[in-house]
């Protein structure tokens, strides 16, 4: 048996960070995705096959007539701790932890960009593997294991993006609960600065920052959830679209000088940040954990403008779509 699965990449619109303290958050699942077939194999060992990621640590060294590869497998075993960690929870939750299980993985979500590849690659790996094991389990429990994946690799979690991912649409979250909020489009455009920033390091970074300096950090986090606040009660109401733009970009300006201030901005972002506001946007911020990554814009009618500007200032524009549907079982071929 051979089981497709595939989990969506997100943005977060407002309360990264601050969400790790169990401040409030807004996200949502975005058009890019990432697939995982999994099937048995005989060994009764885990083989992953991850197509498109790259693996530090290769060293090849040339001399007339040889070539010598030297890998440091520490850094490659590393980097696919999120696909282990999620096949081996979900052998355990089945009881069948000796079950050789292969899985191959491609992905149209760029890593370590504020995209949420993380949780979509472990969602994903999930969802193919519970299937393969004839595990009978929820989107939303998907989820959950998924946020657990996080925990273990990161050490911390809010548990936002696994969630997303797991469960689709347009999500307020909050201390492991969700809510959907009522799908509509929005105008943005996001762009990409090509370089990446660690999650787990971003989130350390900012623990670290704040058990030196409580007294300056904590009130920064606050703040920040009660910018998710304000911006939950207009995406809520039914303020003209103009308006409510107009005042979701504001918050998200504030959330960016938010972020600046903890850390995690980096030049490039905040020239894209600012390239998107001149080029007409009504606000621009960073979008995940941020060291690099992406950044996102709210533009009506000035898509193509930003997207224009971002390019300009070096970036990528993506102009992406909310994805109403979390994982999906693409394929099973018995
Ligand atoms: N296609 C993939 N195959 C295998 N592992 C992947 C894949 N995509 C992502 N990963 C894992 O996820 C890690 C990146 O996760 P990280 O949480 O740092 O960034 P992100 O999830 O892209 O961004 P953010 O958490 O800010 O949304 C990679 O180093 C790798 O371990
Ligand atoms: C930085 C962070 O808040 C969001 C990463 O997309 C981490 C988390 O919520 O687990
Ligand atoms: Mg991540």
């Amino acid at each position: 048996m051979r089981v497709l699965a595939s989990a969506p990449a997100k943005i977060i619109l407002f309360g990264e960070h601050s969400v790790v303290y169990g401040k409030p958050a807004i996200a949502a699942a975005i058009n890019l995705r990432t697939y995982v077939w999994a099937e048995f194999n005989e060994t009764g060992a885990i083989k992953i096959e991850a197509k498109d990621i790259r693996v530090p640590g290769l060293t090849v060294s040339f001399s007339e007539d040889e070539i010598y590869f030297e890998s440091d497998y520490g850094k490659a075993a590393e980097v696919l701790s999120y696909v282990r960690e999620a096949i081996e929870l979900v052998r355990e939750e089945a009881d069948k932890r000796d079950k050789g299980i292969t899985v191959s993985i491609t992905s149209q979500i760029p890593v370590g960009a504020g995209l949420g590849s993380s949780a979509a690659v472990a969602v994903a790996t999930i969802g193919a593997v519970s299937k393969l094991l004839g595990l009978e389990l929820t989107n939303e429990e998907i989820g959950k294991l998924g946020h657990k994946v996080e925990l273990l690799v990161q050490g911390a979690s809010s548990g936002i993006d696994p969630t997303v991912s797991a469960i689709g649409g347009f999500i307020h979250y909050e201390k492991g609960r969700f809510e959907h909020l009522p799908f509509m489009e929005l105008p943005i455009v996001v762009g990409y600065t090509g370089s990446s920033g660690s999650t787990k390091e971003l989130v350390a970074m900012v623990r670290k920052t704040k058990e030196e300096m409580p007294e300056i950090i904590e009130p920064i986090l606050f703040s920040m959830g009660k910018v998710v606040e304000k911006a939950r009660e207009i995406l809520l109401s039914d303020l003209d679209d103009d308006v409510r733009f107009e005042r979701l970009g504001r918050l998200m300006n504030i959330n960016h000088g938010l972020l600046d201030a903890l850390g995690v901005s980096t030049k490039k972002l905040s020239e894209l940040v600012y390239a998107a506001r001149t080029a007409g946007a009504l606000g621009a911020k960073i979008t995940g954990a941020g060291g690099g990554g992406c950044m996102y814009a709210l533009a009506p009618g000035r898509q193509r403008e930003v997207a224009t500007a971002i390019t300009i200032a070096g970036g990528t524009p993506m102009i992406t779509e909310i994805s109403r549907e979390g994982l999906r079982i693409e394929e099973v071929i018995p």
